[in-house]
């Protein structure tokens, strides 16, 4: 009993220690939920959501739009209004990416690469990377249009074969619908390649890369809370699958460039980005740039555009099936404005307003990315009345902001109208300021670097699906799910859907 009433003692004493020295070290912190040893503010979270961002978005709701948030090992700070979100996009020193957990695992602990490297690095790769990407298309609306159209020509005759197989015209859409297609969009324009649509290989490599974002959660990672688990327990913390995903995505992507330099190579006439790097690397003009940056560039560029894309078009197809009062009004806009048997080009955004506010009412309501990769302090700095520490994570919560009724009114209703504005002769145009409300891509110097080429990509894909398709529910089939897998990226569940050829 002595010993029992001791033991309880001695931890209420233990318990008002930590939370003096907890109150100390906070006090010049930004306001956020109660902490407890060890798990630090987990509990107020997941009895808020399951989805991170959405939880973070509520606590949000009482403690502000700039809130510390203690994550087992992990400070953070949540960003969570456009406002905030502006301001903290333009402090220099919350720039840097926080790189540990599935990220060192996956970057061997270097700086290396576009999405998670740092400083000069980041700068060098990253100014490369555009100023290269520019030289072979990709943001020039004409060259990306002549790919693009490719891809969908031989993407739309797949689609056919599919569906022929089906004597009820119904399949299950996934994902994976359009992966390899959008992948193949980007990594023309990287390496120059096209891959044949059931190409395995590449379907392999696509799988692995899934797996790896899958593997890991957006907002709260145990990897970057409690990374010492990752040494305890290597398979239930995913240690063992980041790794291995990891390491078959490095050996493709090194066969890729060793076959590159063996079969293509040509330094007084570059093909590709590939070719430009490897000159620049034969030439050794710049030390940043050698054989592991390139690597990890072409991973980056990979991981980063392959799910995306084409996630945001299945969720774009999941929406149309649930609101078809919304896919009726994208079937009138195309007609009205594409003459049959003409090409599908980026220049139409203009004129199609209804469908291009339908995509970025997708951009918002799917929250791909739903808080930004972690930045991270790289000094104390002061933020408005506040303190935020060296080393903290910065989080910027996109899916936060993307459903705040404040800024929306009914964020969890799905209407592209919202994005609509009547010109003074009558006509429906974008509203500029609603659409920059739309922070999908992240912002600040470290925004998407693909946002262009994706926001071509999807609205020139949905123009074409759905100028030759309606998507309908199954009769008597299961309701789709509208709540996402979730991971690094989110991506739509699986849904039965029907196809009728439009003629
Ligand atoms: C729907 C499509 C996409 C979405 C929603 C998306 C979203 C994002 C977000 C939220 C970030 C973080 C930005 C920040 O920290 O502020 C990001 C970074 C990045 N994205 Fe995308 N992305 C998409 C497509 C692509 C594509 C197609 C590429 C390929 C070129 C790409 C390449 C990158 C790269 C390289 C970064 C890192 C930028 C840096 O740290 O400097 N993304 N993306």
């Amino acid at each position: 009993m002595v010993f029992l009433t001791s033991l309880l003692i001695f931890f209420i004493t233990l318990v008002i220690w930590w939370g003096l020295q907890d109150g100390r070290r906070c006090r010049l912190f930004p306001p956020g939920p109660p902490r407890i040893p060890f798990l630090g503010s987990i509990l107020s979270i997941a009895f808020k959501s399951n989805v991170p961002a959405i939880a973070l978005a509520k606590l949000a709701k009482i403690y502000g739009d700039v809130m510390y948030i203690k994550m087992g090992m992990l400070d953070g700070v949540i960003f969570s209004s456009h406002q905030a979100a502006k301001e903290i996009f333009n402090e220099e020193r919350a720039n840097d990416r926080v790189v540990s957990g599935f990220v060192s695992t996956r970057n061997l602990n270097k700086n290396v690469g576009l999405v998670w490297s740092n400083r000069e690095v980041w700068q060098t790769l990253r100014r490369f990377t555009i100023r290269t990407l520019r030289d072979f298309g990709f943001g020039k609306t004409s060259s990306m249009d002549v790919v693009i159209n490719e891809e969908i020509s031989k993407f739309l005759a797949h689609f056919k074969k599919i569906l022929a197989r089906s004597e009820t015209n119904t399949f299950i859409m996934t994902k994976e619908l359009f992966e390899m297609t959008t992948t193949n969009v980007l990594w023309r324009l990287v390496t120059g390649i096209s891959y044949d649509l059931d190409d395995s290989r590449m379907e392999n490599v696509i799988r692995l890369s899934n797996e790896f974002l899958l593997s890991a959660t957006n907002g709260g990672d145990i990897s970057i809370t409690f990374p010492f688990l990752r040494d305890w327990f290597p398979e239930w913390t995913e240690r063992n699958r980041q790794t291995k995903c990891s390491t078959d995505l490095r050996d493709f992507v090194q066969k890729l460039v060793k076959e590159h330099r063996n079969s293509h190579f040509d330094t007084s006439n570059p093909q590709s980005f590939i070719d430009v790097f490897l000159a620049k690397i034969d030439l050794n003009q710049n030390d940043l740039i050698f054989n592991e940056q390139l690597i990890y560039t072409l991973l980056d560029l990979f991981q980063a555009g392959s799910d995306t894309n084409s996630n945001t078009l299945a969720f774009l197809l999941l929406y149309l099936v649930m609101h078809p009062h919304v896919q009726d009004k994208v079937h009138k806009e195309i007609d009205a404005v594409i003459p049959k048997g003409s090409d599908v080009t980026a220049e139409l955004k203009s004129r199609v307003p209804y469908c291009t506010a339908t995509m970025l009412e997708t951009f918002r309501y799917a929250s791909l990315v739903s808080l930004t990769p972690y930045r991270e302090a790289v000094q104390d700095f002061q933020f408005r009345n506040y303190v935020i520490k060296k080393g903290t994570a910065i989080m910027i919560n996109i899916q936060g902001m993307h459903f705040d009724e404040e800024v929306w009114g009914d964020p969890q209703v799905f209407r592209p109208e919202r994005f609509l504005i009547k010109t003074e002769a009558g006509f429906n145009t974008i509203d500029k300021e609603k659409a920059n409300l739309v922070m999908a891509f992240g912002g600040g110097r470290r925004v998407c670097l693909g946002q262009n080429l994706s926001e071509t990509t999807v609205l020139m894909y949905f123009i074409a699906m759905l100028r030759n398709f309606r998507f309908e529910l199954v009769h008597g089939g299961v309701t789709p799910s509208l709540l996402p897998h979730l991971g690094l990226v989110y991506a739509p569940k699986p849904f039965e859907v029907k196809v009728i050829q439009r003629e």
